[in-house]
């Protein structure tokens, strides 16, 4: 099975469009003021609306006050939520939309219980731990912390690039690999030459 692929924020309509004509499966929009790929409501409105058919969006989020979530879904119709904090299960699932839940990958962290408290996630993104941000980091964290199997769907995250993407799906086969940093030039911006490698990394796998 060919992991999916979600590339991480998008920024503008061409890097959208070209991205989804490379082969990814997902793109991100990150509605966290916080970070380099921020990208206001209006912006995010124009990239939906600009993408081919198959292409799903999802809209990631951190602690966000519900109202922000709430007035992005009024504007847009997002695909998939994605909630990169510390949100609880209730949080989550009171917008009523389908969710993935990002975890931050660290010792000690018990990954089962986690999928059973959010069993209604379409899945689970496991991301590296870093005391500094919530994501979007690039850094990568111990594959050999996830268990064997999990009754989620693992979106496998953290650090990922074209020269270790390989290796990731061959060691943790997840059902879908996210990428931000390391499709990027300079930190928020889009390499679509990586994107293509990045994509190419990915399908030759298989
Ligand atoms: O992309 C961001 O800026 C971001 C900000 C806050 C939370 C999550 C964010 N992105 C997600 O972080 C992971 C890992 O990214 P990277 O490839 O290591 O840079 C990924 O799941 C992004 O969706």
């Amino acid at each position: 099975m060919t992991a999916r692929i979600k590339i991480c924020g998008l920024r503008d309509v061409a890097t959208a469009r070209a991205t989804a004509a490379l082969g990814a499966d997902a793109i991100g929009l990150v509605f966290h003021e916080a970070s380099p790929r921020h990208v206001s409501i209006n912006t995010a409105h124009e990239i939906v609306a600009a993408l081919p058919p198959f292409v799903s969006t999802v809209g990631l989020f951190v602690d966000a006050d519900p109202s922000l979530v709430e007035g992005v879904l009024r504007t847009l119709p997002l695909d998939l939520l994605q909630f990169h904090g510390d949100e609880p299960p209730e949080y989550c699932r009171a917008f009523g939309r389908p969710y993935i839940k990002a975890v931050r990958v660290k010792p000690g962290l018990d990954l089962l219980e986690l999928a059973d408290r959010y069993a209604d996630a379409r899945g689970l993104l496991c991301d590296a731990y870093s005391p500094l941000a919530h994501g979007g980091t690039g850094e990568r964290f111990d594959w050999n912390l996830l268990p064997a199997s999990l009754p989620l769907p693992l979106i496998l995250s953290g650090g990922l690039d074209s020269a270790n993407v390989a290796d990731a799906i061959r060691a943790v086969r997840p059902w879908a690999v996210d990428v931000s940093s390391g499709v990027e030039s300079q930190r928020g911006i889009k390499d679509l030459d990586r994107v293509a490698q990045f994509i190419a990394a990915v399908r030759q796998h298989h």
